[in-house]
């Protein structure tokens, strides 16, 4: 049985002037202990999405339910349970990560071993005297994180968190959320336009396109979507009489060269073989995995 939502979205649609409408009845599933990648280019809804689950915009139409309650009836209790990096927060540069932390620690009511106990968790304990003017993006990112944390909530919801970092900065903060997740049971809904960055740590992923939603379910059902959508692009010096020959295969047509749906190498080497014996010259058996990237690629481009 499926666990459950600890996020569940029920038509939420959103316009910011009455022009233009930027989400289209979203229903977001987010399971009690996933890591839910929320994947889409710039622009398509993402931040709004997740701005109407804070609370920070009014909600217009569809209903919100964090665990398991209305949001706008329980927003205070929600949002105690909630850690954010929606927004960057205002650090304060001249200060060092601890005292960044003692500062939102009577915000949020925590207590002082709590602000130990975040400093170790995203591994920022050891920057000591340094103060946050020195740090790279990386450890203000983990430092932002560590505030995020303090109220030790039960999601957490991040906005793009590894945009601006360098590929190490972005295995390490990966690693960070994959063991709040594993160590702290933390579900977490992290926001990405990078699919590749998100495959690695995700269970489960939603995928939403000019304000519309285009995929969600597990990376397993992903993967069988993807799976299922591999293609065999062929070209020869005659595509008419390719498309006579490989009847068996269901090709079509894709401009002037011809795709079909794709099982295994064996079968490619049964379509070049029928082609060369019946004189057609293979300039191209190009499989197309329709891995996530591609997926993206081949939803975004084809639902625009
Ligand atoms: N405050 C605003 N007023 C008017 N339009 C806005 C506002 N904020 C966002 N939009 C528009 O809403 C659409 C969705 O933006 P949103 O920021 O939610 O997308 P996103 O997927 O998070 O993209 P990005 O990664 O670029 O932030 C865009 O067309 C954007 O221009």
């Amino acid at each position: 049985m499926a666990n459950a939502p600890v996020i569940k979205t029920t038509g939420l649609s959103y316009h910011y002037s009455k022009e233009a409408q930027t989400l289209f009845d979203i229903n977001l599933h987010v399971e009690k202990g996933s890591i839910y990648g929320f994947l889409g280019p710039n622009g398509s809804g993402k931040t709004t999405t997740l701005s109407l689950l804070l609370g920070l915009l009014g909600n217009q139409q569809g209903d919100i339910e964090i665990f398991g309650q209305h949001l706008h009836s329980n927003r205070i209790d929600i949002l105690k349970k909630i850690g954010s990096l929606v927004e960057t927060p205002s650090l304060y540069a001249h200060l060092t990560a601890k005292e960044n932390l003692e500062i939102y620690r009577t915000v949020y009511g925590a207590s002082k071993e709590r602000v130990n106990e975040v400093l170790k968790i995203t591994g920022i304990e050891g920057t000591g005297q340094k103060t946050v003017k020195k740090f790279s993006l990386g450890m203000k990112q983990r430092l932002s994180i560590a505030l995020a944390l303090l109220p030790n909530p039960e999601l957490l919801i991040l906005d793009e968190p590894s945009n601006g970092l360098d590929p190490a900065g972005i295995i390490e903060l990966r690693e960070l959320i994959k063991r709040l997740n594993k160590d702290y049971g933390m579900t977490i809904l992290i926001s990405s336009h990078l699919l590749i960055e998100v495959e690695k740590m995700v269970s489960h992923v939603g995928i939403i396109f000019k304000g519309k939603m285009l995929f969600q379910g597990s990376l397993a059902e992903l993967h069988l979507f993807e799976q299922k959508g591999s293609k065999l692009l062929v070209d020869t010096s005659d595509n008419e009489a390719a498309l006579k020959l490989l009847q068996e295969h269901h090709p079509e047509w894709v401009g002037n060269t011809l795709a079909l749906p794709l099982k295994d190498r064996e079968q490619i080497a049964c379509i070049n073989r029928t082609l060369t014996q019946n004189n057609l010259d293979v300039y191209l058996l190009h499989p197309k995995e329709n891995n996530l990237e591609q997926l993206f690629i081949d939803l975004t481009s084809t639902k625009s």
